[in-house]
């Protein structure tokens, strides 16, 4: 069973889920009734996965996630399967579907403490999903290590337990999933690092709650897909002619440094920028001419300089930060440009560390500013939301976004980017390779060259990031920044 595609790339969090819940049984779903197709789904993926288990064990916890292996336990013996079941905790604490479940399935269950894995054990795992509420530890910690060491392949319900589905962190201890089983919609915890690793392979299933339910609580949170932009993407005219296609200037620091610059602007073209020029120092200009042809080039020493330049409102977007050092200079420049689409990266964000509301009030009004840092220079911008643990990465990216009135690339390996008014995406199309030396400044030129093409700067940042992963996959393991420069492709355009 797939999901509806349309709401494929939906993610809900857990509340989310349970409001989601409590909707479905108002409007007379049974509840008992999605935890058997729940149940039944696990146990159709363990026997699809693993048709030559030994023996299939399953743990259950006291919520319904154990409820949702007690009826895998039950549809597993239908099939012939050998089945063990085990309860974490006191068999009276089980309560509502849970309970009907231990009562209605004639399986005997024994004490989670009297299992001892064993090779050719398959783990179902229904000791916590959505109901994770603290941190994992003792006996059960334990267990989790010990099947771990066995390598036994561990089958997740909703999520491995000890993955907490709001945030993707682990609380306490978990378990490494082969397959994790989620139910309608993932979610964030499915995405984010490192319950993304954690889940293994995940199934998402219909379990028969209808769509228009699970729209209504739909939070503006999203996969970063083609879908989210492709509209932005079919305004854009492919066959307009370059001066048309938008200019982009990239501000290049000194010359020993402007390596980080010139991977920019490069990849500015690359992306479809029909113009790219490349400012910088009078004594940069003889290295960066060796450099790059394509890149025309401009000298800038000075502000009065800077403001001649931009009196060309051709000019229409600007990224400044990749390779440039001189803070104070960043602090001037970008207050000259508070007015156009900017894209602040690397030197650029670190240099508002001591005071990053004066970049925040420079950008009022009509989001123009897309700031793209890692989770450092995040917390130069953002010292207590970093430090905040209890906030989630989305979290994080949201109220960041927020308080800058800026479009937010928290980057990573799953990069999340935010807008102002709430709407997020998670990607999770880059390759672990694109971690490398230049590859942020490839980043940023292609979301400065997707402003410059006159995208509304979420849509540019998010397909920016997607196009970035894309092209890592297309450069492959081991690659530098200039195989990726080399590998950006065109955006998809078909729907
Ligand atoms: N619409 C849906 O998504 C459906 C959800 N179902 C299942 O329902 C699950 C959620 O059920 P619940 O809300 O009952 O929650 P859980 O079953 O995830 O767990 C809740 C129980 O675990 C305890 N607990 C939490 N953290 C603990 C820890 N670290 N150590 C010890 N005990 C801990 C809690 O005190 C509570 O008793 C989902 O994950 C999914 O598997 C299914 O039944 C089908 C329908
Ligand atoms: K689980």
């Amino acid at each position: 069973m797939g999901v509806e595609t349309d709401i494929a790339s939906w993610i809900l969090t857990p509340s989310d889920m349970t409001a989601v819940d409590r909707d479905a049984a108002t409007s007379g779903l049974s509840s008992f009734g999605l935890m058997r197709a729940a149940g039944y789904a696990v146990a159709a993926s363990a026997l699809r996965h693993y048709p030559a288990a030994t023996r299939f064990v399953c743990l259950c916890g006291v919520g319904n996630n154990g409820g949702d292996a007690m009826i895998a336990a039950e549809a597993l013996t239908g099939s012939g399967a050998d089945v063990a079941v085990y309860l974490m905790g006191d068999r009276a604490r089980l309560a509502g579907d849970a309970a009907r479940a231990f009562a209605t399935v004639p399986l005997r269950s024994q004490p989670l403490g009297a299992y001892v894995p064993a090779i050719g054990d398959v783990v179902i795992d229904g000791l916590f999903g959505a109901g994770l509420s603290r941190a994992v530890s003792g006996a059960l910690a334990t267990l989790m290590r010990a099947v771990t060491d066995l390598a036994l392949p561990v089958i997740a319900i909703d999520l491995p337990s000890g993955v907490d589905g709001r945030s993707g962190q682990v609380l306490g201890d978990s378990f490494q999933a082969a397959q994790t089983v989620t139910f309608m919609a993932r979610k964030p915890g499915h995405l984010l690092l490192p319950g993304r690793t954690l889940c293994g392979a995940l199934e998402v299933v219909d379990i028969g709650i209808p769509a228009r339910i699970i729209r209504s609580h739909r939070a503006p949170l999203v996969e970063n897909t083609p879908a989210l932009w492709r509209d932005a993407v079919k305004a854009l005219d492919p066959g307009a002619h370059k001066y048309r296609r938008g200019h982009l200037v990239v501000f290049s620091g000194a010359a020993a440094s402007s390596g980080a610059a010139r991977m920019s602007a490069t990849a500015g073209l690359s992306a479809g920028a029909g113009l790219v020029t490349m400012v910088a120092p009078t004594e940069a200009m003889p290295t960066l001419a060796a450099h790059l042809t394509a890149v025309m080039l401009k000298p800038v020493d000075t502000d009065a300089m800077l403001s001649d330049l931009i009196e060309d409102t051709r000019l229409n977007a600007f990224v400044l930060g990749p390779g440039f050092g001189a803070p104070e200079r960043v602090r001037r420049f970008v207050a000259a440009l508070c007015d156009r689409p900017l894209v602040l990266d690397a030197d650029g964000i670190t240099a508002f560390r001591e005071d990053p509301q004066a970049l925040f009030d420079a950008f009022r009004g009509p989001v123009r500013l897309v700031l793209t840092p890692h989770d450092g220079e995040f917390s130069r911008l953002f010292p207590d939301l970093a430090g905040d643990t209890a906030l989630s990465k989305i979290d994080r990216a949201t109220m960041a976004a927020a308080r800058s009135n800026a479009v937010l690339i928290l980057k990573g390996p799953d990069t999340v980017i935010a807008e102002p008014h709430g709407r997020v995406a998670i990607n999770a199309n880059a390759p672990p390779w694109l971690a490398t030396a230049g590859s942020g400044d490839v980043l940023a030129g292609i979301v400065g060259a997707h402003l410059a093409q006159g995208m509304p700067p979420f849509e540019a940042a998010a397909s920016a990031v997607w196009r970035h992963g894309a092209a890592g996959h297309e450069a492959g393991e081991g690659m530098t920044a200039e195989d990726l420069l080399r590998a950006i492709r065109p955006l998809p355009q078909a729907s």
